[in-house]
Formats: structure tokens, sequence, C-alpha cells
């Protein structure tokens, strides 16, 4: 079941803090806003969790998400800058570009059938979010949303798309079967391979540029930023102590530029599912989105006019409340330690997992019920909730890095999606919702009409 169902089944059993086996891991669930933030402000005693640790590393090892102590100041000096708000403005045109597209592909399908009704929105959400971080990103074209590729898509997004695949399923597994599945499955393989060209050709293509042009680029490119990074000499950094090291390898590059695509990707576009989905469930919403927008229907606004859009930041803020597309965060004590609230008695190595679902829609920190989809709850009721209520990207010294490059995404594009169209329900069996989950929670019939308005 969804992992989201069952912390909350197993909380109006067993209280707040209860211990379950998670797959292979062993886990105690924390469903108290306060004992959340005591984990999440305590990095010496609650360090990154062992089972994220353990999954990721069979593919992401020497990334920034495995990395614990000196290692992980070392990958996050290099990385943390480059997810600076002034840096994810500069993108805003090219998100807007992107969603055209989109809007583009939708409008000569409505053209030829008004009442079509669109089945496949989370892929195309997918596409639409990984072309967006491709530019971002790489200051490359993965071509997701191109005429010619709607059907075939491109290489790389190809190879990502079986990466992802495969790698879901050895979460389920111990790890060193999913090492040897990984070993030996082929296609595994083949998409690895596949990745891993792109990935060097994108880097070669930056590392060709003079000197000058890569340090004025650094200022906005996240490649450009990586790149400089790149260590000149990695035999001899290799062996030197962690605490001396500087700048990363090429591999650990490469590494970390697989998990943004990753990261970058099926993130946002899960969310820009759900915001249809419910869109296309609540006409109220939508038609007080639009008013918001009033006048200004199908210009190009300015950043400062999106980002005045006061109701639509409720609106934003409720999709992630009402379905955190993260279920949770994991941390393990470094140190036995008693959480403040529930009293209850960890020890060392212990695990525990942080509920987001949970925590989000627990009726005794709710004005308003929090089964409804109500944005208007954060004007009024609900908005001087407890911070630790609504925590989709986590909390403390590891919470995601990426959160203000999504939000600012999702804002844009919601915005221009809000310009043009309206999202319908298309009927109760195909839009009936429900999840599956991926590495983030995805809606799972999603069945919607599109007029332009
Ligand atoms: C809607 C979008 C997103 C959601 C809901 C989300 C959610 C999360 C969550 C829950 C965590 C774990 C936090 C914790 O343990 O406290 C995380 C970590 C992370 N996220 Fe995101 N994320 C999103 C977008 C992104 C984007 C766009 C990027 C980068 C391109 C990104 C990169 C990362 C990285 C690198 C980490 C690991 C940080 C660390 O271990 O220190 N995320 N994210």
């Amino acid at each position: 079941g969804y992992i989201g169902d069952v912390s909350r089944q197993f909380q109006e059993k067993y209280g707040d803090t209860f211990q379950i086996w998670l797959g292979l891991a062993h886990l105690i669930f924390i469903c108290d806003p306060k004992d959340a933030q005591y984990v999440f402000s305590h990095r010496h005693i609650y360090e990154q969790g062992d089972m994220h640790i353990t999954q990721y590393g069979l593919v992401f090892n020497d990334t920034i998400i495995c990395n614990i102590g000196l290692q992980y100041k070392r990958h996050a000096a290099v990385i943390l800058p480059l997810f600076r708000r002034a840096k994810i403005l500069n993108n805003y045109d090219l998100i807007i570009d992107c969603t055209d597209k989109l809007l583009n592909q939708w409008r000569s399908i409505t053209d030829s059938d008004p009442n079509h009704i669109h089945l496949n929105i989370v892929d195309q959400c997918q596409n639409l979010s990984l072309a967006i971080f491709g530019f971002i990103g790489f200051d490359y074209d993965l071509q997701t949303l191109d005429e010619s590729n709607i059907n075939h898509t491109n290489k790389l997004t190809q190879a990502l798309n079986d990466f992802t695949e495969i790698f879901l399923r050895t979460l389920d597994l111990p790890n060193f079967i999913g090492r040897l599945y990984l070993k030996l499955n082929s296609r595994y393989r083949r998409a690895r391979i596949t990745i891993d060209e792109c990935l060097n050709q994108i880097m070669e293509q930056e590392q060709r540029k003079t000197p000058e042009e890569i340090a004025q680029r650094k200022r906005t490119s996240l490649i450009a930023s990586l790149v400089t990074s790149l260590q000149e000499d990695e035999k001899a950094e290799a062996a030197k102590p962690e605490q001396d090291k500087k700048g990363l390898s090429r591999q650990e590059v490469i590494h970390e530029l697989l998990l943004f695509l990753i990261a970058g990707s099926e993130t946002t576009g899960a969310v820009i599912a759900w915001f249809i989905y419910l869109m296309s469930k609540h006409p109220r919403v939508q038609a007080k989105i639009k008013a918001e927008l009033g006048e200004n229907k199908y210009d190009r606004l300015t950043v400062e006019q999106v980002e005045s859009l006061t109701y639509l930041d409720c609106v934003l803020r409720e999709v992630f409340r009402f379905l955190p597309p993260a279920p949770g965060a994991t941390r393990t004590l470094t140190v036995d330690d008693r959480l403040p609230e529930s009293g209850a008695q960890l020890h060392k190595g212990d695990e525990v997992f942080i509920s987001f679902y949970s925590l989000a829609r627990d009726k005794r920190y709710w004005k308003i019920d929090p089964d409804l989809f109500y944005p208007e709850r954060f004007q009024n009721e609900d908005k001087d909730h407890h911070p630790y209520v609504s925590i989709p990207f986590g909390g403390g010294h590891r919470q995601c890095i990426g959160q203000d490059l999504a939000r600012f995404e999702l804002k844009v594009i919601a915005t221009r999606l809000m310009q043009y169209v309206t999202f319908g329900d298309g009927g109760a069996e195909v839009n009936s919702g429900g999840y599956v989950q991926k590495l983030m929670t995805l809606p799972k019939h999603v069945g919607v009409t599109i007029t332009f308005d």
C-alpha cells in the first residue's frame, strides 16, 4: 500500500511513534510535529538515514544525497551555491517557452477534438520538467517536447526512463541482491552507457569553452559551475585525506549530473501532474486563480507579477500539503536519545522516518478538515499552523537543495497553464486519482479535458 496510508493506519492504532518493517528496513515512524522539529534541528544526533544511503548508494554512491560528514561538505560547497535564488530567476523565460511548447501540443489535439480526454498527463508533465531541467542544468535541449519526439522519445530520455524503472525495482531487494540485479540486467547496463555517453558529451562541450566564457557562465549555469569544480589532478586528490580534498572528480560530477536529472524532473513533474488532477476536480479553485490573473490573462507577466499571485501560492502550498510527493524523510541516530514529545527511547543506529503525510493530514493540527483540498485555509483559519506539519521538502541540514527552484518552476508553469487553459474532469472512471509510488508519489488515474479559454 501507499506508505502514507499505512502510516496513518498504524498511527490510529499505536499513537504518534511506532515501529514497522518497511521492506527490509526497520523504521521508527514519527508523526508528532514537535518531535519532527526536534529531529530535524539536532543534526549531530540525527544524520542522513542509513536506508536512504544504502538504497540510493547502489547508483548514487558518490553524490551529495549519500555523503555524510566531510565528504558531504566538499560536495555541498560546490553544489549548494548553484541553487541560489539569483541563479534560479534567470530561468524564467525558458520555463515559459517550454510550457508554451506543451500548450501547443495540447492545442493541436483540442483543435481536432475539443472533447479529447488526455490520459497521458503524468508522462507529459515529466517531459515538461525534464525539458526545463535540461536547459537549466545543462544548456542542453533534451527534445522531450518536440513534435517529432512525442511518440519516440530521444535516446537519453529513454535511457533515463529505463534507468529509473530498473533502479526502482532494487528498492525492495536486499542490497547485495539489488547490486547483482543491476550488474546482470543488460537493459540497465545499456541505459547507463547511453547516459554516461550523453553526460560526457555535455561536459566536453562545456570544457571546450574558453576560460573567459566559463567564468561568465559560471554565474548562471549549473554545468559550468560543476565543470569549474573538476579536480586538476584526480590521482593526487584521491590520495589525500578527505579534509584536504578540494573539488570533484570527473566520476563524481557525472554522478551528480545524473542525480540532478532524476531529482530535477520526476519531482517537479509529479507536482504538476497533481496540480492538473486537483484542478480538474476543483473548478471553483481554478476559477479563482483565473480571477486573480484578471486582466493579465495572455501577457508574458514579469517575475514580480507572477510572484504577487498570492492565491496561487496558497493553491500550490495546498497541493504540497494534500499530497506530499515524497511521503517522508529518514534519519539515523549517531547516539542514544529520547524524543521530547512522545518520550520514546531511541538507540544509536536506530532509524527514524518522519511521516510527512501523517503530519499533513492530522486533524489535531488543522482547523479546517485536512482531508479537504481547500487552499483558502492558508489565508485564514490555518495560516498559523505549526511549521512542521507541512514539510514536503524535509527539514534541517539535509532538506531538499532544489526546493527554491522547484517552487519557482511550479509557480511559473501553473501561472502559464492557468493563463490559457481550463482542466475538466474526464469522468469518474478515467479520472479516479489514486496513487502509484515511484521515486515520488504520482497520481495513478488522470483523465482530463483541456479547454483553451
Ligand atoms: C517538487 C519538487 C521536490 C520535492 C517534493 C523534493 C523533495 C525532497 C525531499 C523530501 C528530500 C529529503 C529531505 C530530507 O531528508 O529532509 C529531498 C532531498 C534532495 N532533493 Fe529534492 N525535492 C524536489 C525537487 C528537487 C529538485 C528540483 C532538485 C535538484 C535539481 C532536488 C534535489 C535534491 C537533493 C540533491 C536532495 C538531497 C539533499 C541532501 O541529502 O542533503 N530536489 N528532496
